[in-house]
Parts: structure tokens; C-alpha cells; sequence
């Protein structure tokens, strides 16, 4: 087991943008904790939060025993706090735990969790409205979800996926009602091996009608063979950090901005009627936005730095890539405010990989940002998320998958979003890649509902 100096070591290269505006209504122990408050004052903001919760006696001289132990009294206490939410009724809502017991027999824990809407994730209760607008107000009424599973979750399988396997779940998707799925990428077969068949998959997909198709391209050789297959959107990838820029398309930021300037040049030239219809978009990514695998934390004055570049060139839409999940809302929200400063909010989309659990948060806290001085009321309104959590960067080491569209569609259910995705379509186009790829689904939403009898969920 590592040493907790040596883990705190780790984390702290993600932590060095934590802002507090946003999270002062936070108890101590949630706000997030900056560098310099260390794991003792965590402690002691824990216990409280404990002792405001539970108000007895015994738990008060135990949360003082346990702060006494420091890190390994840190720990004890939050395992003492969980167990004993599992033991009492529960602290902070009162109600009763409701759950059939059949759909989770002997889970005391997720009872006590689940909330008294058998098992919809959309509330019912009256109140809901009132909160929603006290504390969800700015979240925008639609959220376009971007499919990038087909792209970003198939290149770093190590099997290669056959082409006609990978156009029958784009058909899937574009089933359950995803209107933009990003299909493949343009890239060099030596670096991206997994992706070698672009042409044919995009060929195969042209009479497919009711969404977008975007494909990565790095240069113009990329541009000029998707614009061949058919493709009507491309999207370049730049990096923030230096590094990640050299090990994905093996250039410096500066020499990648200027060969997407000749893309977008030819992308603007391009008039060309791409079989019937016009060349239209010409998007997308910044990628390691808050953390390079090899850098560690990335200001957001280089992200806005790489924004701006691609604004200029004529990006429609830029989506801010957390490639390798390091984030948190405390490192994701100053990134965001500073971005912003450039880019309207309505050109901007979140891509998030869930390496340490923080994807769906993030989502969360940037449908919510607004950026009061210029009247922005409204968060980012397009998410990026890949069927069943595929996922992740060749180039980027401990890269783990993207968030799965079917635990974003739930969430979004739930927050009352309209995404015009049936969730239900979702879940079986993973069930069918995943059978492929021979493992289990990656969305949490997928594995819990594979758990309730049929006639039990009213999702
Ligand atoms: C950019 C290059 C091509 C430079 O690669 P290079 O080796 O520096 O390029 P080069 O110009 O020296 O060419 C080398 C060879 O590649 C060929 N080549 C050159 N370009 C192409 C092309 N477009 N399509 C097909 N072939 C190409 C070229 O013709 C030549 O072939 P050879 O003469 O040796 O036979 C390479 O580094 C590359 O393909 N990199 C792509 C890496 C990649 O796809 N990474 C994953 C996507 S990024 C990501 O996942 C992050 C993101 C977007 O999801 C956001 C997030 O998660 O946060």
C-alpha cells in the first residue's frame, strides 16, 4: 500500500487551481481541499460535519479519537461515518428507506439511498421545481450529447474491432436518437492502427440518415481523405500541454495550430458540395485541459491560449477534454471561467474521462457555470460521453474511459434535461459492443438496471 505522503504527493499535481467562490457554501470538509490545507484539517472539518449530523456524546469523543490518529484516523472516521449511516435511519433526508427489497436484497446501504420514486431518476415530489431553481437554475432546458464511442472508445481497444461490427453500433446509436456521433479518425494506421478502416466505415454510414458524423483529422492529408469518404464535419485535436501535443501528433502546439490553420483554410475553401451538400462544420478538441500525463497540472491560461487560436481559425464548437480524468469541479470551474473569457458559452462542450470517478460532477458543475459579467444565465450545453464508458487515449498512459452516455443520459433524466435520447437504446447498443468486446458494460446506469427484474423499473 502506498504511503499517504506518497499519495498526497501524486494528488497534489493535479491541485494547484482551486478556486472558492464557487464552493463556499460547501462545509469545510467538501470544499475542495487546496494545497496547503493537509489532511488533519480535513480531519477535523469531517468530524464537524459528524458531529452536526449525529450530535451524540460517544460519537463526538470517537471523532475526537479518530482525529488524533491523523491520516489513518481520517480514514477510520469516514469508514465510522459510513457505517454508521448504514446503521441509523438516514441523517439528512429522514425518509424511509423504500426500495423493494427484492430489487436489491440484503443492500441496507442502497436503500437507504434510494430515493421514494421507484426507481425513476426523475423526481417526482412537488418541492423539486423549487430546488431546481434555487440550485439548477442555470442548466440549460437541452443538452446535446455527443457520441464519441465509435472514435475515442474504438482506438484504444487493443482488439481491432471489424468494420462492419463498428457501423452496425453506429446504427445503434443513431437509433436511441444521438444526433452527432463522432464515427472515426483520419489519422496515420501506424499511430492508430485500431482505426485503419475510417474510409470504409464512413463510406458505409452515408445513407444513414438523422445524424451528424464528425471524424478527426490532424492535418490535410486527414482532411482531404475524410472529405473523399463522404465526410460533411471534421474535427482537429490540439493539445494544452506541450508534451501530450509531441506524444499524440508528434508536433509542438505552435506547428499543430498552424497545420489546423491550413485544414480550416482548406475546410473554408472547401465550398466543395461533399456528395449533394455542402461542407459544413469544422469543430473540436483541446485535449489535456487540466492535467498532461507527463506535465501534471495545466494552467487555464494555456487552455485559453489553445482556444482562442482555434476560435479564431473558425472552430464552431470547441470541447475541453479532461483526456486523462484527473479533474475535479475545483480544478474544472476556474479552467471553465478563464475559457470563457474568450469563447462564448454556446460554442463550448465538456469531454470528461471518468479515471477517478469525477466525470459525471464535472458535467454537472459546467451545465451550472454561468459567467455573470456578460450575462451568460446558461451553462455549456453539449456534452461529450461514449456508450458504455469506451474508451480512452493511446497517447495519454492512465487514461481510463470516457463517461458513459447512458449514466450522463440518466442524470440528465433526472435533472429533467431533455436530450432526446432514449436511454433504454443506449444501454442495448452497449450491451452489444460489449458482448463484442467480450467484457461487461462500463456504465454504472447499465450494470444496476441489468440487476432489477423487468417489471420492476419505471425508467
Ligand atoms: C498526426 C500524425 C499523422 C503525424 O505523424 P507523423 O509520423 O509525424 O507524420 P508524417 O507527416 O511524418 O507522416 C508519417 C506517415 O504517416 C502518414 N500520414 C500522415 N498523416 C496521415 C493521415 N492523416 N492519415 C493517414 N496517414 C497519414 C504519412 O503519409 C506517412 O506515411 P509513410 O510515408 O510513412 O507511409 C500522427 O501523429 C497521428 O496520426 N496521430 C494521431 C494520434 C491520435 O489519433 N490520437 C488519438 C486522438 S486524440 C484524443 O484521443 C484526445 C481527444 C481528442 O479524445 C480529447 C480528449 O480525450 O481529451
Amino acid at each position: 500500500m502506498l504511503a499517504a505522503k506518497a499519495i498526497d504527493g501524486k494528488l497534489s499535481r493535479w491541485r494547484s487551481f482551486v478556486p472558492i467562490k464557487y464552493f463556499a457554501s460547501l462545509p469545510a470538509f467538501e470544499r475542495p481541499i487546496s494545497a496547503h490545507e493537509d489532511l488533519t484539517s480535513g480531519a477535523n472539518a469531517l468530524m464537524g460535519s459528524f458531529s452536526d449530523t449525529f450530535c451524540g456524546r460517544n460519537d463526538a469523543m470517537e471523532a475526537e479519537n479518530f482525529k488524533n490518529q491523523g491520516v489513518n484516523g481520517f480514514n477510520s472516521l469516514v469508514k465510522y461515518r459510513n457505517d454508521e449511516n448504514i446503521r441509523r435511519p438516514s441523517p439528512w433526508n429522514g425518509q424511509k428507506a423504500v426500495a423493494s427489497s427484492y430489487c436489491f436484497p440484503n443492500r441496507v446501504h442502497d436503500m437507504l439511498y434510494m430515493p421514494l420514486r421507484n426507481f425513476s431518476s426523475q423526481s417526482s415530489a412537488t418541492s423539486f421545481s423549487d430546488v431546481k431553481t434555487k440550485f439548477l437554475g442555470s442548466i440549460p432546458k437541452f443538452v446535446k450529447i455527443v457520441e464519441v464511442g465509435p472514435r475515442d472508445g474504438l482506438q484504444n481497444e487493443k482488439a481491432i474491432v471489424p468494420t462492419a461490427v463498428k457501423v452496425d453500433l453506429i446504427k445503434m446509436l443513431v437509433s436511441s436518437g444521438l444526433s452527432v456521433i463522432e464515427a472515426t479518425s483520419f489519422v496515420s494506421p501506424k499511430w492508430v492502427p485500431q482505426l485503419a478502416d475510417a474510409k470504409d466505415v464512413l463510406e458505409a454510414i452515408q445513407c444513414v440518415q438523422g445524424a451528424k458524423f464528425p471524424v478527426l483529422t490532424p492535418n490535410l492529408k486527414g482532411f482531404a481523405a475524410a472529405v473523399a469518404a463522404g465526410a460533411k464535419e471534421v474535427a482537429i485535436f490540439a493539445a494544452a500541454s506541450e508534451s501530450f501535443s509531441r506524444s499524440n501528433i508528434n508536433c509542438s502546439i505552435k506547428d499543430s495550430l498552424y497545420r489546423y490553420r491550413e485544414v480550416a483554410h482548406a475546410a473554408r475553401n472547401s465550398s466543395i458540395p461533399v456528395r449533394g451538400d455542402l461542407f459544413t462544420n469544422f469543430l473540436r478538441y483541446i485535449s489535456c485541459v487540466v492535467g498532461c500525463p507527463v506535465e501534471g497540472a495545466v494552467s487555464p491560461s494555456q487552455v485559453v491560449y489553445v482556444a482562442k487560436a482555434l476560435l479564431d481559425m473558425g472552430c464552431t464548437e470547441i470541447s475541453l477534454g479532461d483526456t486523462i480524468g484527473v479533474g475535479t469541479p475545483g480544478t474544472i470551474v476556474p479552467m471553465l471561467e478563464a475559457v470563457l473569457e474568450v469563447v462564448p458559452v454556446e460554442k463550448l462542450a465538456v469531454h470528461f474521462h471518468d479515471t477517478y470517478g469525477q466525470a459525471l460532477s464535472n458535467i454537472l458543475i459546467s451545465l451550472q457555470i454561468f459567467w455573470s459579467c456578460k450575462n451568460y444565465m446558461m451553462g455549456i450545453r453539449t456534452v461529450d460521453s461514449a456508450v458504455s464508458g469506451l474508451g480512452g487515449c493511446p497517447y495519454a498512459k492512465g487514461a481510463s474511459g470516457n463517461v458513459a452516455t447512458e449514466d450522463v443520459v440518466y442524470m440528465l433524466n433526472g435533472l429533467g434535461v431533455k436530450t432526446n435520447v432514449d436511454l433504454e437504446k443506449v444501454i442495448l447498443a452497449g450491451d452489444f459492443i460489449c458482448k463484442h468486446l467480450g467484457r461487461s458494460p462500463g456504465s454504472k446506469v447499465a450494470k444496476a438496471l441489468s440487476r432489477i427484474p423487468e417489471n420492476a423499473s419505471k425508467l
